[in-house]
């Protein structure tokens, strides 16, 4: 039974799904990252928020990890590489808390406006200063806004009905997507010069880290007010400081800072300054929502090996995974196969599918090749990790998809560019949806690929098959299973032996020294 660690505050949905779903549940909190790493080997699935950080040292001792659901949007919490390169899938909830967010901006560009928090303190300390607070309203303001993706969206579509003209900061907006929110695409410059409220939507990248610095702020319009409930680190927060207090800044709301939890910031006290403590997705309905979509995609997963809304693998449907599953079977034995004959030689490699196959998600197709494939240089190999590693070995992965009718019902086939020239094996799936190798280099042949076994070419001649068993049977090693294959008679021939035992070096050299042998190779699979 597959065993899950809720390592943060999470909605009491996501174990009881865990648990319904058969998966033994865990929920531990508030652990230091020592502590985390003293348990984490023992679980299959890690559920956090944000405060949980999947360093590489956690993942390293994450021994049986397959899976880190993020309850929520923002995985920098979460070290990608490390866990792609651990074979760990990382998923996240990529809607379930943004219409909370975006209210929250909302909320914060409200509270500015009309300086809320601090005339409720100075209201409850019986000052009664009415003159004191004088606001803005927001209608026919200009709010900008730096990303324009699901929060960012949903802030336009409030903010102009609030009546305020809404413009937008964003590389990978559209005019299309612009014209739908009802937004003006603009450069960054130009929101500074003309924004009075500035909000941000974007995640921390190297592109958007400091996106508001102190140069930005500087080309920012006088009394402009900022609202922050995307990630501490997009607004210098010393350079805040300053215009806050030169009046420059009119006003500024982080929900996020550059160190959380921010229990010191000299941001604190500022007048016109506004924190809350990264409560962006903090509402019942967020947390029911993002609780019960990590636990039942990590079940999905776990149980049947669907993936959804991974940042570090195609997805796959729950549904759409045991179809696939005995073709990722079969792919990868044919990797694996390819792998252990042609190696470190492969340059380029090419997955086509043909048949039933070509009406299926050729991505996790492609990735059980390559894993297998990949398997001959790493251990720890699998569909996350290989196609990262394929790349570093400057591997070029190409997808072919035939509409033809070929011999076979459905077709994998997986080609390989060589130092000796291209090689290629192809397997189908039998009815009961056995894999079955139908060709390897050119030569028909139909084996199973399982457990150890030999792959022997030779010259096609009477007397081969006798001197063969003898040499075997000699060394004590029992032949499972026996193909083969050949181009034609007295040809070439292609053996395919299931042995119950392993063949050492010793035995292999006897077998390359027999006459007529061109090739032995030993090879294993599962
Ligand atoms: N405060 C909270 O509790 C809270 C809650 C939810 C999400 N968030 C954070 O809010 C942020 C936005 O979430 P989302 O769901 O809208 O993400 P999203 O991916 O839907 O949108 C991000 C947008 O930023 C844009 N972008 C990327 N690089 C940019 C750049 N250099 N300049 C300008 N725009 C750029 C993207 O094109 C995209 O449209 C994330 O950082 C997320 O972690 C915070
Ligand atoms: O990216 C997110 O989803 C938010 O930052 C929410 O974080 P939290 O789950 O810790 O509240």
């Amino acid at each position: 039974m597959p065993k899950v660690l809720i390592s943060d505050k999470m909605d009491p949905k996501a174990a009881q799904i865990f648990r319904e779903r058969g998966i033994e549940v865990d929920e531990i909190t508030g652990k230091t990252k020592d502590e985390l790493i003293a348990i984490i080997g023992g679980y299959d699935g890690l559920a956090i928020r944000s405060a949980t950080k999947v360093t590489k040292e956690v993942l390293a001792a994450a021994t049986n990890l397959k899976v880190v659901g993020r309850a929520g949007i923002g995985v920098d919490n979460v070290d990608i590489p490390a866990a792609s390169a651990a074979g760990v899938v990382v998923m996240n909830t990529p809607f379930g808390n943004s219409i909370t967010t975006a209210e929250h901006a909302i909320a914060l560009m409200f509270a500015l406006a009309r300086q809320l928090p601090e005339a409720d303190a100075s209201t409850q300390a019986g000052k009664w200063e009415k003159n004191r607070f004088m606001g803005v309203e927001l209608t026919a303001k200009t709010l900008g806004l730096i990303g324009a993706g699901n929060i960012g969206s949903i802030v336009a579509d409030r903010a102009l009905g609030l009546k305020m003209k809404v413009i937008a900061y964003d590389p990978f907006l559209t005019a299309e997507r612009a014209l739908e929110l009802g937004v003006e695409k603009v450069e960054l410059d130009q929101l500074l010069a003309r924004a009075d409220f500035i909000t941000l939507h974007t995640p921390l990248t190297d592109q958007t880290r400091n996106i508001l610095s102190r140069e930005a702020l500087a080309k920012a319009k006088k009394g402009v007010r900022i609202i922050n409930c995307a990630r501490g680190g997009l607004v210098d927060e010393v350079a805040l400081k300053e215009g806050l207090d030169s009046g420059h800044i009119g006003g500024a709301a982080l929900d996020v800072f550059v160190e959380e939890p921010a229990k010191a910031s000299p941001l604190f006290g500022t007048p016109n300054f506004i924190s809350t403590p990264h409560l962006g997705a903090s509402t019942t309905e967020a947390q029911v929502n993002v609780a019960i979509q990590v636990a039942e995609q990590m079940a999905d997963f776990l149980i049947a090996g669907g993936v959804t809304n991974a940042l570090n693998m195609p997805s796959l449907s729950a549904e759409e995974a045991p179809k696939l599953k005995p073709y990722m079977a079969l792919a990868e034995r044919l990797g694996s196969l390819l792998g252990q004959l042609a190696g470190d030689a492969i340059r380029g490699v090419a997955i086509e599918v043909e048949g039933a196959a070509a009406e299926l998600n050729q991505k996790p197709i492609t990735g059980a090749v390559l894993a297998g494939l990949m398997r001959v240089y790493s251990d720890t190999v699998n569909m996350v990790n290989a196609p990262t590693l394929a790349r570093e070995r400057g591997l070029d992965v190409r997808e072919v998809r035939h509409d033809r009718e070929g011999d076979y019902h459905t077709l994998v086939r997986v080609s390989a560019e060589t130092a000796e020239g291209p090689r290629s094996v192809a397997g189908t799936l039998f009815g009961n949806g056995a894999p079955r190798l139908v060709e390897i280099f050119g030569i028909k042949v139909e084996a199973d690929l399982a457990g150890p076994m030999l792959y022997i070419v030779n010259e096609d001649a009477p007397g081969f098959i006798g001197r063969l068993g003898t040499t075997l049977g000699q060394a004590g090693v029992n032949i499972g299973t026996f193909h083969l294959g050949r181009r034609a008679a007295g040809g070439e021939a292609v053996l395919l032996l299931s042995v119950d035992t392993a063949v050492d070096e010793a035995l292999l050299a006897d077998l390359r020294a027999l006459p007529g042998v061109r090739t032995v190779h030993a090879l294993r699979f599962g």
